[in-house]
């Protein structure tokens, strides 16, 4: 279940901004706005219940930094990736 280093790399390849960090999947959004920030969240937080699988996220002002793993593997495998991918369709 837990994906090898090249299947993530052949992966993360296919995922713009997406990279490895400890462990984990993590991308970092600029929004134009605040407003538009809080907005795209909500928008993740629909995604990752639809999906029964949850990033942390970190809003900092317009900035939103999504760092997911899963947890119940301990490693990252296909769900990170599949949530990571309905991510880039939400900007
Ligand atoms: C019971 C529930 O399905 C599990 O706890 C889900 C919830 N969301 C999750 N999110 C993440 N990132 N990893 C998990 O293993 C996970 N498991």
């Amino acid at each position: 279940m837990v994906l090898s280093q090249s299947e993530l790399t052949e992966e993360l390849s296919r995922l713009n901004g997406w990279e490895e960090v400890n462990g984990e999947i993590q991308k970092t959004y600029r929004l134009e706005t605040f407003p538009e920030a809080i907005q795209f969240v909500h928008l993740v937080a629909d995604l990752a219940e639809s999906l029964d699988h949850h990033p942390n996220i970190l809003i900092e002002y317009r900035n939103v930094t999504l760092t997911v793993s899963t947890h119940d593997e301990g490693g990252i495998t296909e769900k990170d990736i599949t949530l990571a991918k309905g991510c880039e369709e939400l900007v």
